[in-house]
């Protein structure tokens, strides 16, 4: 649904300003029918990859296809959904106004308009009673929900979300994951950017971690977190004074008995340890990374 090749795109801000490289190396495709997560830090290069998908700017190098055409064809944005990290929306509307003036843009009118903004307002749990109130007097959390659902008004096949869950509370955030879940059961492909990461572990069939403008990891959930590093928690019946400790084996907080080993050699090397030392071993852990861990290795590595 979208291939993206060693893209790459330089800001020329001003006459004086230094151009700024916002995208090194990017490359990822996001097959049929997915959800796809797409993390880094701030300033990274998510947006920017994204307003270069919606064609709202020019790369200048690199492949782009969405839907099978290049961003610069009116054809790309055919089946396409989009909500910036930003909506900015004619103020001086009510919610249910501009559902109406977004319809009319894809073409309903009459009932069937009607009946596809009630059904994207429930979907996005914005049928109540502020849709009828001006946009100006909205919060951000309701500000986002109507940006979601003029994005699906035309039932697009590809959605495209920058940062849909910011501004949200925890049952915006779920009612957005259910959203998004939803959707991709009808067949919709997601591509979507988020600093919540939590939520990107639990919905997406696919991320892409982007660092400095270039893609550190791509795959499933379990392809990036299995391949890092796990950390292994030992639990033992017994104070052990910190002089002793093996290499890479740490306690963990406060908890005395609890010892955090960095990795299987280091885990390999306390239980020989224990064993040797008559210390009682409880039970071990074995603590998979999650994609914030990971996230934080990629952007440690990236500074030095
Ligand atoms: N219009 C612009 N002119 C100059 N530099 C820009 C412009 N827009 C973005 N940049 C720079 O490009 C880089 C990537 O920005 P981008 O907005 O794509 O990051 P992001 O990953 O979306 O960040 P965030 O998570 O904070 O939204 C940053 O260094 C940013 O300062």
């Amino acid at each position: 649904m979208i291939e993206v090749e060693n893209l790459q795109k330089t800001y020329h801000s001003g006459f004086f300003m230094r151009p700024k490289k916002a995208l090194t190396d990017v490359t990822f495709h996001v097959p049929k029918g997915v959800i796809y997560g797409f993390i880094g830090p701030n300033g990274a290069g998510k947006s920017t990859t994204i307003k270069l998908l919606t064609g709202l700017l020019r790369k200048d190098s690199g492949k782009i296809l969405v839907a099978g055409f290049e961003p610069s064809k009116v054809e790309s944005r055919k089946h396409l959904g989009y909500s910036p990290e930003q909506p900015y929306f004619y103020d001086y509307l009510t919610g249910r106004e501009l559902m109406r003036f977004y319809g009319r843009l894809c073409g309903l009118d009459g009932k069937p308009l009607e009946d596809r903004i009630t059904w994207a307002l429930s979907l996005l749990n914005a049928d109540k009673d502020w849709i009828d109130r001006r946009l100006r007097t909205y919060s951000k959390g309701m500000m986002q929900r109507v940006g979601i659902a003029q994005a699906i008004l035309s039932k697009p096949e590809l959605l495209i979300l920058d940062e849909p869950m910011s501004g949200l509370d925890p049952v915006g955030r779920k009612d957005v994951r259910e959203a998004i879940l939803s959707l991709n059961k009808e067949g919709v492909t997601v591509f979507y950017s988020s600093h919540l990461l939590s939520d990107v572990e639990t919905i997406s069939h696919r991320v892409a971690m982007v660092v400095g403008g270039k893609i550190v990891r791509e795959g499933t959930v379990d392809d990036i977190t299995l391949n890092t590093s796990a950390e292994y928690h030992v639990h033992v019946a017994a104070d052990i004074p910190d002089a002793d400790l093996p290499q890479d084996v740490k306690p963990q907080g406060t908890t005395p008995r609890e010892w955090v080993c960095k990795n299987a050699e280091a885990r390999d090397r306390f239980i020989d340890f224990c064993l040797k030392s008559g210390l009682p071993i409880e039970r071990m852990e074995h603590q998979r990374p999650s994609l914030e861990d990971v996230l934080t290795e990629e952007i440690a590595r990236a500074e030095h």
